[in-house]
C-alpha cells in the first residue's frame, strides 16, 4: 500500500481573455474564459493518516487554518466513506489574492493525490463534481488541461495551445474576487464568442472585463500593467487580479534574458513578485487519471 506521496505540483493558471457574460440567479457570473495552465506551482506532499485525521503544515509562508487543502480532504474523505486521512504539507511559491488560481490549484492535485493515497478510484468527472463545491476554478485544475471555460467555471472544452513565454508580474497587493464581482464598474454583457474566434488570434483576443473594477479596487494593477507594457508588450490582468501578465513570444524564442525583462526586474518594488514563466500543456498530474 502506499504510505505518501512526495513533490505533487500544483500549477498556477493565467486567464489568457475573461469576459462576462451574464449573471445566474444565485448571483454568480456566467464566463467565458481561456485557463493557460504555467510552471509557477505550489509543491504537496500527501501522507497517509490511518486513524482517519486530516491535518496540515506550512513549508513555506502560513496559509489560513482551514485552507483549500484541508477543505478538499475532508470534503473527499466526507464524499467516499474512506476511514483513512491524510497529513498535508505545502510548499506554497504561488501569491495568492492573485488570479493565479494557486489555492483552487493545491485544493485539485489534493484531490488528485488522495484519489491515489486512499485508492479510491473515483473517475475525473467524479473528482469535478465535487471540486466545483470547493471553488469555480477548481474543476479546470482537475481537469488537468488547457481549455476554453464556460459556466461559472465547470464547462470544460479542452484545446491546444501553442508553447509560449509570459512574463507575470504580481503588485504586492492581494485582490480578494468576490469584492471584484460585487463591483459597480463591472461590465457583464459582454458578447459571447466561440472558441474559433479565440484560436484565430490566441495572442490577443478579447480582454479581461474584471480588469477596470481591479483597477479601480488598487492603482498598483495600472502601474504593474504599465511596466510590462513599457518593457515587454501589451499586457493584461489574469483572473480577478492582481497579478498581471505580458506574452512574451513563442517559447522556446523568448528569453527570460531579454533586456525588457532586465529591465522589468530592475524597476520592480521590492515588494512586488514577479516571474517568468512557460505554458504547460498538461497538469504534471493529468497522467494520474483513468478517463
Ligand atoms: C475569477 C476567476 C477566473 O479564473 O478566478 P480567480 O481570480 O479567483 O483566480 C474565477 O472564476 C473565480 O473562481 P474562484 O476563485 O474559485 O471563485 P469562488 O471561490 O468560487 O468564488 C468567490 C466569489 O466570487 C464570486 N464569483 C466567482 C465566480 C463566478 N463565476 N462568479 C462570481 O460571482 C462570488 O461572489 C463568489 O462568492
Ligand atoms: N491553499 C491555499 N492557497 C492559497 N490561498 C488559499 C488557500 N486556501 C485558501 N486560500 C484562500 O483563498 C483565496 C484565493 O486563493 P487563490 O485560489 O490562490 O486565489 P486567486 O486565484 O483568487 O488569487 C486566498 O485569498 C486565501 O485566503
Amino acid at each position: 500500500m502506499i504510505t505518501a506521496l512526495y513533490d505533487l505540483l500544483a500549477p498556477a493558471k493565467l486567464n489568457l481573455f475573461l469576459h462576462v457574460i451574464g449573471r445566474r440567479a444565485d448571483g454568480y457570473h456566467l464566463l467565458q474564459s481561456v485557463f493557460r495552465l504555467i510552471d509557477w506551482c505550489d509543491t504537496l506532499h500527501l501522507e497517509l493518516r490511518r486513524n482517519g485525521q486530516i491535518s496540515r503544515s506550512d513549508l513555506g509562508p502560513a496559509l489560513p487554518a482551514d485552507d483549500l487543502c484541508l477543505r478538499a480532504a475532508r470534503a473527499l474523505q466526507t464524499a467516499s466513506g474512506t476511514p483513512l486521512g491524510v497529513h498535508i504539507s505545502i510548499d506554497k511559491k504561488v501569491p495568492w489574492g492573485a488570479g493565479l488560481g494557486g489555492g483552487s490549484s493545491d485544493a485539485a492535485t489534493t484531490l488528485i493525490g488522495l484519489n491515489r493515497l486512499w485508492r479510491l478510484d473515483w473517475s475525473r468527472e467524479q473528482l469535478a463534481t465535487l471540486a466545483l463545491q470547493l471553488g469555480a476554478d477548481v474543476p479546470f485544475f482537475v481537469g488537468g488541461r488547457n481549455a476554453w471555460v464556460e459556466g461559472i467555471g465547470e464547462k470544460l472544452t479542452p484545446i491546444e495551445l501553442p508553447g509560449a513565454a509570459y512574463a507575470v508580474v504580481k503588485p504586492e497587493v492581494a485582490i480578494p474576487t468576490a469584492a471584484i464581482f460585487s463591483s459597480p464598474l463591472l461590465s457583464r454583457d459582454t458578447s459571447p464568442a466561440i472558441v474559433a474566434d479565440f484560436l484565430a488570434d490566441t495572442k490577443s483576443f478579447g480582454k479581461n472585463d474584471l480588469q477596470r473594477s481591479a483597477q479601480a479596487h488598487s492603482a498598483e494593477v495600472s502601474q504593474a500593467l504599465s511596466l510590462l507594457e513599457h518593457h515587454v508588450g501589451a499586457s493584461r490582468m489574469s483572473g480577478s487580479g492582481s497579478a498581471v501578465f505580458a506574452c512574451a513570444g513563442l517559447a522556446p524564442g523568448a528569453s527570460a534574458k531579454s533586456e525588457g525583462w532586465q529591465q522589468v526586474l530592475a524597476t520592480l518594488p521590492q515588494t512586488w513578485t514577479a516571474r517568468w514563466c512557460h505554458g504547460l500543456d498538461d497538469h504534471p498530474l493529468s497522467g494520474w487519471s483513468k478517463d
